[in-house]
């Protein structure tokens, strides 16, 4: 394990996110604590070929077969994206000291304790020459915790100078909140943390399936459109928006049979009001009404989106970039500063953020053999 002594750690973390859009790739110092320094950023997408193959994989726990041939392909991509990264920031390998790397969620079940994310952390350390944590989820769905989301504690780093309580939203393919409050008395803020519901995915797929391309490009789609209030009401009948926090989903959790009849204008209106309603319902499970509203993640592009959360919010709703922070690399530089957490032994998750029963570590050690 690393000293537990002050000091910047260069890091690449790495996310495969539900959108299946591609990798990011973010490279950053950090102490693991509050210090953090974004240095770099990039964007790998994925070719239609091989995002079907990984689709193919969602659902199942079986790592074998077919899946372990997407495993080694995706962990194989990842170590290009590494590269590319390196290149573009002038560094050398031997400058960077650990990777955290995510993988790829192919199924989320914590209630059977089950949680499985694709990517191999030997064969990457070995390939990039630079050591890895990855398995960031497993121990956390063990003990009973929802293994997601686990950013918050990231969010909190960042967020140490700005009004509370605050929400950091991220709207990828599936949407999760941190909510952070005033500090307590050993002067670390309250986090308390969900998933909120469906983020971009659901849309994604309605758009895909209606062959007017793979995401609906600034909300426009869906500004055309019509919400259809029954539909609206059927989406949001699930039990799911009852459950008090912390509380985690897979990419497929909704199903979006309510909209089917619909024109493809209201069908994305419809989704896209499904995604701000079941953010506007979390409010209540929340110890305090956000005073603003920061949002990351892809969702922020879909100003459709952002206008909806900011009528039923009815405080900022502002894309975290306002305040500095690049909303299309926070998860990606989460996980190089859980990486660096992993080692230092310090929590990942806490009982507010997944319901772990104590504060907990995780993450698994590859180094370079
Ligand atoms: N210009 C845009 N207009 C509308 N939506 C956009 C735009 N750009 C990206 N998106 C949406 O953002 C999604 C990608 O978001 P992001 O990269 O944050 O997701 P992710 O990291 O895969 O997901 P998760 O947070 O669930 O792991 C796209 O699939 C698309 O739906
Ligand atoms: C199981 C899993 O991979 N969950 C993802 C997913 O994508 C968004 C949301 O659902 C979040 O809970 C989580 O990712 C982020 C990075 C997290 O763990 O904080």
């Amino acid at each position: 394990m690393m000293e537990a002594k002050e000091g910047l750690r260069t890091v690449v973390g790495l996310m495969s996110g539900t959108s299946m859009d591609g990798i990011d790739a973010a490279l950053l110092r950090t102490d693991g604590r509050d210090r953090v320094e974004a240095l770099d950023f990039l964007t790998i997408p994925y070719d239609d070929g091989f995002r079907t193959r990984l689709r193919g994989c969602l659902g199942g726990a079986d790592r074998s077969g077919p899946v372990a041939a997407v495993e080694r392909d995706l962990t194989d991509a990842h170590a290009g994206a590494v590269r590319r990264l390196l290149d573009k920031a002038g560094l050398a390998a031997a400058a960077v000291e650990l990777i955290g790397f995510h993988g790829h969620t192919i199924h989320h079940d914590p209630d059977r304790r089950l949680t499985c994310q694709i990517g191999d952390g030997a064969r990457l350390a070995a390939v990039t020459g630079i050591a890895v944590v990855n398995d960031f989820r497993s121990a956390d769905v063990a003990v009973g915790g929802q293994g997601a989301p686990l950013v918050p504690l990231f969010h909190r780093a960042l967020a140490h100078d700005l009004p509370r309580p605050l929400a950091v939203l991220n709207i990828g393919g599936v949407a999760n909140v941190s909510w952070i409050g005033p500090g307590s008395a050993e002067g670390e803020a309250e986090v308390v943390a969900c998933d909120t519901g469906p983020g971009n995915a659901l849309i994604d797929d309605w758009v895909l399936r209606h062959g007017l391309g793979r995401f609906d490009a600034g909300g426009a789609l869906a500004a055309s459109g019509r919400v259809d209030a029954v539909a609206l009401a059927a989406l949001t009948a699930h039990p799911y928006f009852d459950r008090p926090a912390p509380k985690s989903l897979d990419r497929d959790a909704f199903d979006p049979a309510p909209v089917a009849a619909l024109s493809p204008q209201d069908g994305a209106a419809t989704l896209t009001a499904f995604t701000a309603e079941s953010v506007a319902r979390v409010v209540s499970h929340l110890p305090a009404p956000p005073v603003r509203w920061l949002v990351c993640g892809g969702g922020r592009h879909n100003a459709t989106l952002m206008a909806m959360l900011a009528d039923r919010l009815g405080v900022p709703v502002e894309p975290a970039d306002l305040v500095g922070w690049d909303g299309d690399a926070l998860e990606a530089q989460a996980f190089g500063y859980l990486a660096v957490r992993s080692r230092l032994g310090l929590p990942l998750s806490l009982p507010a953020t997944t319901g772990v029963p104590v504060p907990m570590r995780g993450g698994l050690f590859h180094p370079v053999a």
